[in-house]
This record gives C-alpha cells, structure tokens and sequence, in this order.
C-alpha cells in the first residue's frame, strides 16, 4: 500500500484553470472526500487520479510511481484502481455475478480463482442471494452494491468514487453510508469521494479536502472543519450556524468561551469597527428568560418546527440574525436571553 501525491497539478480548459495547482497527500487506507459546489473542478481532479484526463501542470504519483506529469501519462487500465459512478454502469444482459466478474475476466483470470473472487466480494457488499439476478431485478442500493462490488474485485489499492449515491433517495443514501463504511473497514482500500454533499462527506470521511474554484481551502478531519472553518465561507458553506459581526483584538485560533463572546459581541455593538466574525453553532446556544452574567437580549423573529426541534431566529441588539435551537416553540416577537457557549472566531 503506497501513498498518493498530486504535486501542484492544473487543469486548463479553454484558457480557464479549472484545477489550479492542488496538492494533496492521501494516506493508505484513508477515506478522503473531495468537497465542494457544482463546478468546482472534483471530478477532474478525480478524472486525473484515474488517467481519463491529463494533467495540464503538475505530477501525480503513487509510492515512487510516477502517474501523470506534463511527460507521462499511465493509462488508466494500468493503473489498477477501482471506480465507481453514480451511473452504476452494469451490464444489462449479466448478472449480478457476471457483472462482478467481468474486470477479472479482461484480466484473464479464470476458474476456481475467478469464482472465489467473486464470492469474496459478493459477501463483502452482502449480495450473496442475489447473485444470479439481472440489474433490472434490483434496487438503486444493490445495483450501487454492484457496482461497489465490481470496483473491489480486481484487489485495487485505491477506490475512486465520484458522487455514488446521487442517484438514490436520502433514506437509502443514510443507509448506503453504512454500507461504504463497512467496505472501507473490510477491504481497507483507500477510498476517495467525490461528493457535494457536505453530511455525506462528514460522516464517511477520515479527511476531507474542501475545494473551491479549483483550489484547496481547507484539509483536514471533519471534525475540525464543522468546528474550526478556515475561512467564513466554509463556515457558511459547511452545517448551520450564524456568522456575527466582533470585536477582538486579536485573531485567537481557538474556540471563545461566553464570557469573551460576550465581552466581543457588546464591544462591536459600542463600536462597530473592528471587524472580526464569530461562527455560532445553534446547539451551542442557551436560551433564558431572564437575564444573567453573559446573556444577550434576543428578539424571536421566526420559528421552524422540524420534527425533533424547532429552529429559532433571533436578532441581537447589533442586527446579526442568530439560529437556535429549542425544545419548544417561541413566539414571534418574544424577548429571550440567550447565552452563547462557544464561538469560533473568524477573519474577514
Ligand atoms: N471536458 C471539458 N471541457 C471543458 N470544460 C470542462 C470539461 N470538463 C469539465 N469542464 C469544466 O470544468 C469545471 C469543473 O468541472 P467538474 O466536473 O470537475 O466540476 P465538479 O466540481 O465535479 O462539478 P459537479 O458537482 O457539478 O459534477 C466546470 O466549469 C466544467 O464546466
């Protein structure tokens, strides 16, 4: 198992760069997501991962291999990585193990060895009684099983993915992420997603690589990238909070208490000049009725039931427009206390 480097690698269609020298370092066996709006150049990063596309600038290379360069170009059928699509792509008149099989059969390998390899991967994505079905016989799920199955049975150190499970309802794409965990544990293969889907990418990823414009904003684990954004527009783009207007002095990489939100928030209201922001999580957010040490007076301006919540908006004395969440509805209107517990400071 080799790592995988792309070095400064572009893509340039038409005078534009749509891939704008990204570098990236994959581990063995890591599940990495690349993240980001429609149009930002993931699938052809992913297309140059896989040989389809040439790198315009740039080097790519698995261990000492050399992949891409302006010089080489390995084809992809050499490079003997899996690959899945959100089209499952499966042969219509093969069945589900004929479809499994049909990689190891332009492989020339045959018999008892082509057999047991396609039981193996059968089990692995648990289509075992489904093996002598046609594609038409199966769900969206268990085609992409399918497919997940095919793209593992030529042994591939790495797995490409590109946007999965768009084609699937958001029930089963919940239930397909359990699945592509799983495979990712059993096979240990190094997985990468191509997904626009931010709650996609956070649940399966070890690391995910959040892409705009062709470029790298922020590399690193899910966990750090919901709680400590880069830049405010992975704050915006990436789960719900509220950005607000601040004042520090100084930029401090780490999350604010309530007592320096609170000392922060008041002291932009003073003196609305220094500009920071503050990214506020809703489910960091007490609501009161009454005032107390750190609380901010809070108008009620609109109320969302969501089933297990309801999502709050409330305005600050400084305008900005705050989530949270409550237990209970509020009326609109209303003047609630609201204490914020943790903030994650921003540049501008
Ligand atoms: N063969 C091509 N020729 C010219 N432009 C292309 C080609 N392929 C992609 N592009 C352009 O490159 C940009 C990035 O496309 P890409 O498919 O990589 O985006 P993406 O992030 O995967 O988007 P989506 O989530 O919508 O699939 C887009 O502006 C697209 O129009």
């Amino acid at each position: 198992m080799a790592r995988l480097s792309l070095t400064n690698i572009s893509k340039i269609y038409n005078g534009a760069r749509v891939v704008d020298k990204l570098s990236l370092e994959i581990e063995p066996g890591e599940f990495v997501s690349l993240l980001g709006p429609s149009g930002c150049g993931k699938s052809t990063i992913l297309r140059m991962i896989a040989g389809f596309e040439q790198v315009d600038e740039g080097q790519i290379h698995h261990g000492g291999n050399c992949l891409s360069s302006t010089q080489i170009h390995v084809p992809t059928e050499e490079r003997n990585f899996g690959m899945v699509f959100q089209s499952y792509a499966l042969w219509p008149h093969m069945t589900v193990e004929q479809n499994i099989a049909y990689p190891l059969k332009i492989k020339k390998i045959k018999g008892e060895q082509r057999t047991k390899k396609v039981i193996e991967a059968l089990e692995i994505v648990q289509l075992n009684d489904y093996a002598k079905r046609y594609p038409n016989q199966l769900s969206g799920g268990q085609r992409q099983r399918v497919a997940l199955a095919r793209s593992l049975v030529c042994e591939p150190e790495i797995i490409l993915l590109d946007e999965p499970l768009a084609n699937l309802d958001r029930h089963l794409r919940e239930s397909m992420e359990i699945t592509f965990r799983e495979f990712h544990k059993r096979t240990g293969a190094t997985l990468i997603y191509v997904t626009h889907d931010q709650t996609e990418a956070m649940a399966l990823s070890d690391r995910i690589a959040v892409i705009k414009a062709g470029k790298i904003l922020q590399w690193s684990t899910p966990q750090d990238i919901y709680n400590k954004p880069n830049t405010t527009w992975i704050a915006d783009f990436i789960g719900k909070g509220s950005i607000t207007n601040a004042n520090l002095t100084t930029l401090k990489k780490s999350l604010l208490n309530e007592e320096e939100i609170h000392g922060a928030i008041n002291s932009h209201i003073g003196n609305p000049s220094h500009d920071y922001k503050l990214l506020i999580r809703p489910q960091h957010i007490a609501i009161h009725d009454s005032a107390s040490a750190y609380s901010l007076p809070a108008i009620a301006t609109e109320c969302l039931y969501k089933g297990d919540k309801y999502e709050v908006f409330f305005e600050l004395s400084s305008n900005d427009r705050i989530l949270a969440f409550s237990d209970h509805p509020i009326s609109k209107g209303t003047t609630k206390h609201i204490i914020l517990k943790s903030a994650w400071p921003l540049e501008i």
